[in-house]
């Protein structure tokens, strides 16, 4: 049986992945969302020169030790001096204020010493002083967030400072998750023999919802193949632009998914891959529909949804630049690994050496109690013969975008 190299089902994903679509929307609804287009800033930022203290706004050269100069008026955020600064005078200013013109420097009020009008200053100030000169943030016309890059709050406010209401990002797919299996029942159901709870949909939903604009769980249907056509047909009805289905997937008389999934027109791309946990992983196409088949151990799910899904929804939105692989000193040593890429559950642990990655030595892809103890997937190569201690490794973070 030849299995597929984890490159080139990723390859073979992506070349089905359709190229982002831009909408707008508003900044109060765009965190997360990936920019189709730049933001360009459309002033200068700050629109004028801007006090940086509240003080006194001066002319630098007048200011000598023991010399008062003359306080003419007032600047406030919002509601500048109209006058000028002439020799000898001065103007009260307040954080965020236009600093008015002839002024070349602000002072804090902790240097002053004020006799009524009159104001001295201990510090001689250079021209520029406390002053946030007009465009020193951004200029008109500048690029403030590219196209392809994912907006986060620190982004977004910038955004607002450009004076940008409203942003075009990429749709997100609606994406389907359905669970197979006779075996199957929804959470706090009783256990009859030879029951098991279906947890797949519930570690799948919030690991694709961030990328997605829905997550709809079409709940659990049992290996019958009339029933699993009929589910499939109410999924595809519904016209996700992304399916998931979890089990059946591999090569016993009850894995049915394959099969029904080709008889309701889904072409396959491809089925089963060198790794490990998530071998019998299948991939095709219904129309413009991706259609995912997972695993159904809970492990295996888990791993081809963060190693083949994620990065399909990265390109869906146009997500200009993939997370770097970690590269982390191994924390203890690995075993020699099999003929199929291994991705190994580990911790990320922080000590006196630094960050290093733990492996957590659970292969068995049911095992969701180690699963729960990983926030890393160390990538562990095709006939690796295992490394010691202190070796680098690369590593996925498993909550990563
Ligand atoms: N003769 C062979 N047998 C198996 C092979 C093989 O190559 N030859 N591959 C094994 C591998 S690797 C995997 S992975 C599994 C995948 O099997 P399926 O995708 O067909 O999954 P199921 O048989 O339906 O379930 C496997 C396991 O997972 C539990 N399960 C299923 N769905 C859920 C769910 N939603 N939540 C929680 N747990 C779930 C199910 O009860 C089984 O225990 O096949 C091997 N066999
Ligand atoms: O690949 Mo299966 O997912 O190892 O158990």
């Amino acid at each position: 049986m030849s299995l597929l190299p984890v490159e080139d089902a990723i390859a073979a994903i992506l070349a089905r992945v359709p190229a982002p679509i831009g909408e707008e929307v508003s900044l109060s609804e765009a965190n997360g969302r990936v920019l189709t287009a730049p933001l360009i800033a459309r002033h200068d930022q700050p629109p004028f020169n801007a006090s940086a203290m509240d003080g006194y706004a001066v002319r630098a050269a007048d200011v000598q030790p023991r010399a008062f100069l003359t306080q003419i008026g007032v600047s406030q955020a919002g509601a500048g001096f109209d006058g000028e600064v002439g020799p000898g005078q001065c103007v009260r200013i307040f954080t965020g204020a236009p600093v008015p013109a002839g002024a070349d420097a602000v002072i804090m009020q902790e240097q002053a010493t004020v006799f009524g009008d009159n104001v001295s200053f201990s510090e001689q100030p250079q021209p520029g002083r406390s002053i946030r000169p007009i465009g020193n943030d951004f200029a008109n016309g500048q690029v403030l967030i590219r196209a392809g890059e994912r907006l986060t709050p620190m982004r977004l406010s910038v955004a607002a400072a450009a004076n940008a209401p409203a942003l075009s990002v990429a749709r997100r797919p609606r994406i389907a998750v359905l669970a197979t299996g006779d075996e199957l029942v929804v959470p706090g159901t009783p256990l009859d023999p030879g029951m098991i709870v279906a947890s797949n949909s519930y570690g799948l939903a919030p690991l694709l919802a961030p990328y997605a604009e829905t997550v709809g769980d079409f709940g659990i249907v049992g290996d019958d193949p009339d029933q699993l056509r009929q589910r499939l047909e109410s999924v595809f009805a519904d016209a996700p632009d992304i399916v998931v289905t979890t089990g059946g997937a591999s090569v016993g008389d009850h894995d049915i998914v394959q099969e029904i999934l080709l008889s309701l027109g889904v072409t396959l791309d491809f089925w089963r891959i060198n790794m490990r946990p998530g071998k019998p992983l299948m991939f095709g196409t219904r129309g413009k529909t991706l259609v995912f088949g997972l695993p159904g151990n809970p492990v295996s799910a888990m791993v081809t949804a963060s190693v083949f899904i994620k990065p399909a929804l990265r390109h869906w939105l146009g997500l200009a630049v993939t997370p770097p692989a970690w590269r982390l000193p191994l924390a203890a040593p690995t075993p020699p690994n099999s003929a199929r890429r291994h991705f190994m559950r580990a911790q990320l642990v922080h000590g006196a050496a630094g960050s290093q990655v733990l492996p957590i030595f659970e292969t068995d892809s049911g095992h969701t109690s180690s699963m729960a103890q990983a926030d890393m997937l160390i990538v562990q190569p095709e006939h690796d013969p295992g490394q010691p201690a202190g070796a680098m490794v690369e590593a996925i973070a498993v909550d990563a975008f």
